[in-house]
């Protein structure tokens, strides 16, 4: 209609040509199914001004035939193209638009927030290596095309945890505020008995080789952090293997606290003790004058190893001192740390005179107030210099404290005076002690002889859940067992969406199939996990 009486010729020529390159192309590629949909571009919406109509008069042919033409019978991929209806010519059409809302999408949701030249350069190498490898058959080829689609997924994944990161912590331009100073101690205990037994122990279990699966708690973490992926093998029979090897590495301890609440006077207890540990202490000092390092009683005592870092910490001058989360963090993402030093726990300096006033600043919309941040990560908390103020009001910050986290243990103390067993070799990060941190917890609650304010609040059973400054304590029991794979799914899609909200986790799980507990702890995007020893 369009091309008058030659048309036959030219447009069965184009036919039997497109005809060609389809089949070629469906010789070399699985055939792809593309489905459109044409409802959404309804007449109704579309504008055919008549004066657009009368300078494109000799479209009219093609009006007609749109309006009156019959779809062929669908053969294949080009018949299928050729037989979709084509929508009537508007004046202010937009093709881009068009397939936007029209066409399948080829582009993943998460991919469409990639930088156009980044998924580009992906889909393109993908396209090419699929090419090529359906010729070459080429294994390396094939594997490189894998790694990209991964590549692609591990961008999806950093683009979600750049948008969390972009909340949480301040850009290096603008450190946090507050002052102060994180101590790092690692001690090396020379006479832990699980030095003197390297070989790893395996927990032995029947396991039937042909029945039993794996079953995989994995969550993808984006750089910079450590990957962990934890494994049960668990058979359909409810046996089981476990193994949690020794962990042989020197242990790390980070002291953190507000200004002025006794980290150095608490560092000097500990390094003037009588413990027989080697002791190595990295401190964070935010100001040009190496205060403290005068004051840190080891330097007297000859002890050669202070690292005095003057705004040279690359987390803490990076991303703010107050906040012990990237302190943490290195410690996992860092292969050369993660395999030599493993976190011990982290203990929190508490000033019984000012923490009150830190804990009720309030902070603009968005940022966490630092004093509740160093609570909510810790393992021991020491309510420090209670010789200045009244036992109500101790009693009522300890309340306080409580209900921002639950799960440490907390001792009031004069002068930073603990007992060092106390504060060295917690193991709060530590997968086979999580049960006993979880009984001791409900103990300390109860009975700790220091702090007298007889709490017997026992949330075993209950969904606790208190409001004191946006952060708290929540604490889920459950009776009966779960299914591992839906556990996973939830942990996994709650690490996922909400992970930069969660301080710290600990957990023990009974998993159908499984014989022991499955124990987890966690700090933000950090999740370890593992099948309990039995
Ligand atoms: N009264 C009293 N004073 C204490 C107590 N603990 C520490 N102090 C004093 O409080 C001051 C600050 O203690 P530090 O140990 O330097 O506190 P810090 O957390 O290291 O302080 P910054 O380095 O400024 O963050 C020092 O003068 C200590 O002697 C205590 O329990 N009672």
């Amino acid at each position: 209609m369009i091309y008058g009486g030659v048309k036959e010729l030219y447009v069965g020529k184009v036919i039997t040509l497109c005809r060609e390159l389809v089949e070629e192309y469906q010789l070399k590629f699985s055939p792809t199914v593309y489905c459109f949909d044409y409802t959404s571009s309804s007449s109704s919406t579309i504008s055919t001004g008549d004066s657009y109509k009368k300078a494109t008069k000799w479209m009219t042919g093609f009006d007609d035939y749109v309006n009156n033409g019959d779809c062929a019978v669908v053969a294949d991929e080009l018949d299928s193209y050729l037989d979709e209806k084509v929508i009537p010519r508007m004046e202010d059409f937009n093709i881009l638009s068009w397939w936007k809302t029209n066409a399948n999408r080829v582009v993943s949701p998460h991919c469409n927030k990639l930088h156009p030249s980044t998924l580009e350069a992906l889909m393109c190498c993908q396209s090419w290596l699929r090419a090529y490898n359906s010729s070459l058959k080429s294994e390396a080829i094939s594997q490189f095309a894998t790694f990209l689609e991964e590549e692609q997924e591990e961008q999806e994944c950093k683009q979600k945890w750049l948008l969390h990161s972009q909340q949480k912590w301040p850009p290096p331009s603008s450190p946090s505020p507050v002052a102060h100073k994180t101590h790092l101690l690692k001690s090396e205990q020379l006479s832990s008995p699980s030095s003197s037994n390297p070989e790893p122990e395996t927990y032995p279990a029947k396991t039937t080789p042909s029945s039993s699966h794996s079953k995989f708690i994995a969550f993808r973490v984006p750089r910079p952090y450590r990957r962990f992926t934890v494994s049960a093998s668990a058979s359909e029979d409810s046996d089981l293997l476990t193994k949690i090897p020794p962990d042989n590495r020197s242990p790390a301890s980070i002291i953190t606290g507000f200004l002025g609440s006794g980290k150095t006077t608490l560092l000097n207890h500990i390094l003037t003790a009588d413990h027989g540990k080697r002791i190595a202490v990295i401190e964070n000092e935010y100001g040009e004058v190496d205060i403290d390092g005068s004051l840190v009683a080891a330097k007297t005592t000859g002890a050669e190893d202070i690292i005095m870092l003057n705004n040279g910490c690359l987390c803490c001058t990076v991303r703010g001192l107050a906040n012990p989360a990237p302190i943490i963090q290195t410690f996992y993402a860092e292969d050369a740390i993660f395999n030599e030093v493993k976190l011990d726990g982290v203990v929190t300096l508490v000033d019984a005179k000012h923490a009150g006033f830190h804990l009720d600043e309030v902070k603009p919309k968005g940022v966490v107030n630092e004093a509740v941040e160093q609570i909510a990560y810790a393992d021991r908390i020491i309510v420090n210099k209670t010789d200045l103020v009244g036992g109500p009001q101790v009693a009522s910050l300890v309340e306080r404290i409580k209900n921002i986290n639950r799960m440490a243990h907390m001792k009031r103390t004069e002068f930073g005076k603990v007992d060092l067993d106390y504060v060295l070799g917690i193991g709060g990060f530590d997968l086979e002690r999580i049960e006993s941190a979880v009984d001791a917890k409900e103990d300390d609650a109860a009975h700790d002889h220091h702090d007298h304010d007889h709490e017997h609040h026992h949330d075993h059973h209950s969904h606790d859940h208190s409001h004191d400054p946006g952060v708290s304590s929540v604490s889920i029991v459950c009776e009966g067992n779960l299914d591992l794979d839906k556990a996973n799914m939830w942990l996994g899609t709650l690490l996922m969406e909400r992970s930069e909200d969660i301080y710290r986790m600990k957990g023990l799980l009974s998993v159908r199939g499984m014989n022991g507990r499955f124990v987890f702890q966690g700090v933000h995007g950090i999740f370890q996990g593992s099948p309990d020893r039995m």
